[in-house]
């Protein structure tokens, strides 16, 4: 792992990614982050002893892997950096964009002609090594460069490559998916306090039976209907509740909410330029129509 890498939005992901490389052994040195947010670039200065800087252009320049963590709202004015910066005449800077809902193809729109775009959907747990990423090369992107890509998220985690159409399902699946399981978690904490326990015992019970069905899960070999059925005594109190998460419809709802988060990533990029026209903005694409 030599590459020189700068992250570019310092955000939630920005920092799991940055703790989960470190983690994993990257040298401080190697890394630069963008932040624009003055309070949140002096925390991550000090959490992680690395360069902050709010100068994307600056950072891209010094890095051969560019990470784009911001929101969608922000990529068209990150690319505007991106487009300024200079290589450094060896090696390809190679763009990895971890924003949901925007494809390659709007990168490529904005960075000169031919520039490797990647697009990969990693998740939280990469704080801890324990990211799900998904990852899809543009159309400008060589075998050898999705390698880098894929190299880097495996030193946090799993990697799945995809093609690019499937991302928005990944998005909704393992891109919001811990949200889905620490909303289970903090319910059955309340219904814990609700049935008597302390709520430092309730939570203590399920974040550990969540952890340890997760790794049964990984780890066994067998499938979820086979590791719920050896829980699920005949006529016991597994049974009891199963029935009332069926009545409830908590598959339907499962299903409804993926299909709700999917969606959403699948408009990310019209409502950016719905938003961006709002505010007087042009997109990459139409600046590329006005050069004509
Ligand atoms: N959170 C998650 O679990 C996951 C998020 N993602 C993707 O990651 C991206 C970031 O999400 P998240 O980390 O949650 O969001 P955050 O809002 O936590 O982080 C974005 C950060 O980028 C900063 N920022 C905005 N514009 C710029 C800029 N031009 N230059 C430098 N920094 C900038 C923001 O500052 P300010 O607050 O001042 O705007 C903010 O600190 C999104 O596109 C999301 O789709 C992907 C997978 C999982
Ligand atoms: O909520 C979001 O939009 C981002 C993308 C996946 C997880 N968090």
């Amino acid at each position: 792992m030599s590459e020189r890498i700068a992250i570019i939005g310092g955000g939630k992901i920005g920092e799991a990614l940055l703790a989960g490389l470190i983690n994993a052994g990257k040298p401080v040195k190697d890394l630069v982050v963008v932040e624009r947010s003055t309070t949140r670039a002096a925390e991550i200065a000090d959490d992680y002893g690395v360069r902050v800087t709010q100068d994307g252009r600056d950072a891209a320049e010094s890095a051969q892997v560019v990470f784009l963590a911001v929101k969608p709202d922000a990529v068209e004015s990150v690319l505007r950096d991106l487009a300024r910066a200079d290589d450094d005449g060896e090696t390809e800077r190679i763009t990895v964009s971890l924003v949901a809902g925007i494809p390659t193809s709007r990168y490529e729109a904005a960075l000169p002609a031919g520039s490797p775009v990647i697009r990969v959907m990693p998740n939280t747990p990469m704080l801890v090594n324990e990211a799900m990423s998904a990852i899809s090369g543009g159309r400008y992107a060589d075998e050898e460069q999705v390698e880098v890509a894929v190299r880097l998220m495996e030193s946090v985690g799993r990697v799945m490559v995809v093609p690019e159409k499937q991302m928005d399902a990944v998005t909704a699946i393992s891109g919001s998916g811990p949200a889905y399981f620490f909303l289970l978690v903090e319910a059955l904490t309340d219904a814990g306090v609700g049935l008597g326990l302390t709520r430092a015992q309730a939570l203590e019970l399920a974040t550990q039976t969540i952890k340890g069905a997760g790794a049964l899960l990984s780890e066994s070999g067998a499938t979820p209907v086979e590791l719920r059925a050896a829980v699920t005594s005949p006529g016991g109190t597994t049974a009891a509740a199963l029935r009332e998460f069926e009545r409830y419809g908590l598959r339907h709802a499962v299903n409804e909410a993926a299909r709700a988060a999917a969606e959403f990533s699948k408009q990310a990029a019209r409502r950016v330029d719905v938003e961006g026209s709002r505010a007087g903005i042009s997109t990459a694409a139409e600046r590329a129509e006005d050069d004509h």
